[in-house]
């Protein structure tokens, strides 16, 4: 019999294997003058555009595999009205169907590559301390066609923090007019202490030019990623023990008493929201976790 690590294994690339089939009959290309391609190229801000009349439930039902009821269903998703025209959508109305049709829509202008849609947008989340920052380092050095997100936060650099590759540090002010202005794919307040957000058009360029995108985030940001990227893979990345959980946070030494406590109440209630994320990996050591985390994506 296999040791179950091996079969936990072997299950995962199954269902990755299996939402990307899914995905890739969702994706297939079409041609004909009314495919998502032909309508979407110019940009939907563009209001003189011909394309800028159409009705966005029209370049819906352009999208391969999107009958009228799966249509109206996104629509309500995007808190679009059926009969709004692409010319008359609002920032925040472009912003979510641009996301919607990153994921849904290849041979677009805001496309990914038709079959590898499902394992290019990567949520690592889990609990305080179970080492999603170590692990992600890992693959940042280890893994050059993976692109790390880095997100931007209102608390303090810890020592040796360095500003745009650990975190982009920025005011409580800046962090508001991040939020006004949309520039966040999702963004938190963590451990009821500070703010934390994943910029958009970072994450989505990358997605464009085809990379592979990891966000390192916690679970209320995975299950907002959830909400706008339905495609996007969700890791739950977890402590051999809580023991060795409380070890690793005391051992990093960066937070004080009350902080730890802080972040070990929150880590109880992260570990309880495990089964909501696609997969589960074990941090033992560092470099097989990254592996595994990797393993999801669609590089070598
Ligand atoms: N596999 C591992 N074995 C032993 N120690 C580890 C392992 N992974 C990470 N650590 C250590 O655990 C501590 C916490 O790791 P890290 O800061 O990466 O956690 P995190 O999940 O990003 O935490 P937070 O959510 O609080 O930011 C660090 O001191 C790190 O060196
Ligand atoms: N929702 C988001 N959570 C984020 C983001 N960037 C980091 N995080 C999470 O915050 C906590 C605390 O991080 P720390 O660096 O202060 O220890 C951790 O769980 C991170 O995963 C983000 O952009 N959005």
């Amino acid at each position: 019999m296999k040791p179950p690590e091996v079969d936990r294994v072997a299950a995962s690339r199954a269902a990755v294997a299996a939402r990307r089939a899914r995905a890739s009959v969702k994706n297939a290309v079409v041609s004909g003058e009314r495919s998502a391609s032909s309508v979407v190229t110019v940009g939907l801000a563009d209001k003189d555009t011909p394309e800028a009349g159409l009705r966005v439930r029209e370049l819906l039902l352009c999208i391969p595999g999107l009958g009228p009821v799966r249509g109206d269903k996104a629509l309500e998703k995007l808190a679009i009205s059926p009969s709004k025209r692409i010319g008359g959508l609002g920032r925040h109305q472009q912003v979510k169907l641009l996301d919607y049709l990153a994921v849904r829509a290849p041979g677009t202008g805001y496309a990914l590559p038709p079959t590898e849609v499902s394992t290019k947008l990567v949520v690592l989340a889990g609990p305080t301390a179970v080492g999603k920052g170590t692990v992600s380092t890992y693959i940042r050095e280890n893994y050059p066609d993976v692109q790390l997100s880095v997100s931007a936060t209102t608390r303090a650099p810890r020592p040796g923090e360095v500003d745009g590759v650990s975190y982009y540090f920025v005011t409580d002010d800046e962090f508001d007019r991040m939020v006004e202005s949309g520039e966040f794919l999702e963004w938190a307040v963590v451990h009821n202490q500070s703010r934390y957000g994943t910029p958009r058009s970072p994450v989505r360029r990358a997605l464009r030019e085809g990379k592979s995108v990891l966000l390192e985030i916690d679970i209320q940001g995975a299950r907002q990623v959830r909400a706008s990227m339905p495609e996007a893979v969700l890791v739950f990345l977890l402590p051999p023990t809580w023991d060795e959980l409380v070890r690793r946070l005391i051992g990093r030494g960066t937070e004080s008493p009350e902080e730890q406590a802080r972040r070990l109440a929150t880590a109880k209630v992260e570990l309880a929201a495990q089964d909501e994320f696609d997969f589960r990996v074990v941090n033992n050591k560092v470099d097989e976790a990254a592996r595994e985390v990797v393993d999801l994506m669609n590089i070598s």
